[in-house]
């Protein structure tokens, strides 16, 4: 049975509280767009499409349980709570993209005369409610297109793939991306071992990755982030799979802090370079990667370690928790629901992408 970060039925919303893990698998309720924010704040879900799903699925929590006296309070209620969801991290850009699309779709269904407040509402939560299965299909179209172009390039051969940070199961509805890719290159027999990076310093690999691959009995080992250059020079690796934040569009690419590191490092190698996210991730609006708002994270995420003092008293701590990977060095390619493309091609095929809906 594969891991299931979110737990929905209209009304209930349980996330699995990532904090926690892989010690402890405790599902926490959230009952609002509060709950959902701070949810989101604290990293209890995390990942770039899980962030948009819990926030969205919190307000439709919030919706089911109230009532409303006009469409116009009803618009301004989602308007407000929907710009709130997105303040809770800013790198990740699929929560963004979920709120405008909520924001035109009301607009769009109070337009229409021919329905009443409390079937605009209903049509609303149904949406945000979509978008749970609707990740699940695009995550496995990502990793059967990924798997396909991977084995293409390698003669069909069993493959050997270094992963960062977590893009799978905890990351999204369910699957995942990067890891999608690895899980569907499993199913076909054609991963002969992954190795995945510990993900200084909140430990997303270590924690949440090395679990899910033991879950789903993958060959894997874990790396050190500082290992990767070693364990491209001493082992044949035929790619580098990662997630993504933003795409923006040139084709650069924020992700897990430490991403830029293992592309550099990649390149040196001659190690075919992805970025494995869905339509979702793209950000056309912003020209470069240098235009990417990074989110820097508390000093104790590096400081410490399950509360205890890990570092010098009185160091002073720099902690970004994102990198931008300029589109140059994702030489294998972005692998996305669509196919693969070379980063120079993204600009032309996200138009393409965003133009047929
Ligand atoms: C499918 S998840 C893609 C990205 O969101 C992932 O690689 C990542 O950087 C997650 O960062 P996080 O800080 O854990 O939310």
């Amino acid at each position: 049975m594969t891991l299931q970060a979110i737990r929905y039925q209209r009304g209930s919303l349980e996330i699995l509280d990532q904090l926690l893990l892989p010690e402890i698998s405790k599902y926490i309720s959230i009952n609002n767009t509060d709950e959902g924010w701070r949810a989101i704040k604290s990293m209890q879900v995390r990942g770039a499409p899980a962030i948009a799903i819990v926030g969205c699925l919190s307000l439709a929590i919030e919706l089911t349980n109230k009532e409303f006296q006009s469409t116009q309070e009803l618009k301004d209620f989602v308007v407000e709570k929907l710009d709130y969801l997105v303040s809770a991290r800013p790198t990740a850009v699929n929560i963004a993209d979920a709120a405008d699309k909520g924001k035109s779709m009301i607009q769009k269904l109070i337009d229409d005369e021919k329905l009443e407040l409390d079937e605009i509402k209903l049509k609303l939560v149904q949406e945000f409610e979509a978008m749970l299965q609707a990740d699940i299909d695009v995550n496995k179209r990502i990793g059967q297109h990924g798997a396909d172009y991977i084995l293409g390039e390698n003669n069909d051969q069993p493959v050997k793939v270094i992963t960062h940070c977590n893009t799978g199961s905890l990351a999204t509805a369910g699957y995942g991306t990067a890891l999608g890719v690895i899980r569907s290159l499993h199913e076909q027999n054609k991963l002969e071992h992954v190795y995945c990076t510990e993900t200084r310093p909140y430990n997303q690999g270590a924690r949440l990755t090395a679990y899910e691959l033991v879950h789903e009995k993958i060959e894997a080992s874990l790396i050190c982030d500082n290992m990767a250059a070693a364990c491209m020079s001493s082992n044949k690796i035929h790619a580098v799979i990662v997630g993504a934040d933003r795409v923006v569009a040139n084709g650069d690419t924020a992700n897990k802090i430490g991403t830029y590191q293992l592309a550099i490092v990649a390149k040196y190698h001659g190690v075919p370079f992805y970025v494995a996210c869905p339509k979702t991730t793209f950000d056309p609006h912003i020209k470069s990667g240098k235009d990417i708002h990074i989110e820097i994270r508390p000093q104790d995420e590096m400081t410490t370690l399950k509360g205890i003092r890990i570092a010098a008293p009185n160091i002073r701590c720099w902690n970004p928790a994102f990198d931008v990977t300029p589109a140059e060095l994702i030489t294998g390619g972005i692998i996305t629901e669509f196919g693969v493309f070379k980063p120079q091609e993204l600009q032309k095929q996200i138009s393409k992408i965003l133009g047929s809906g």
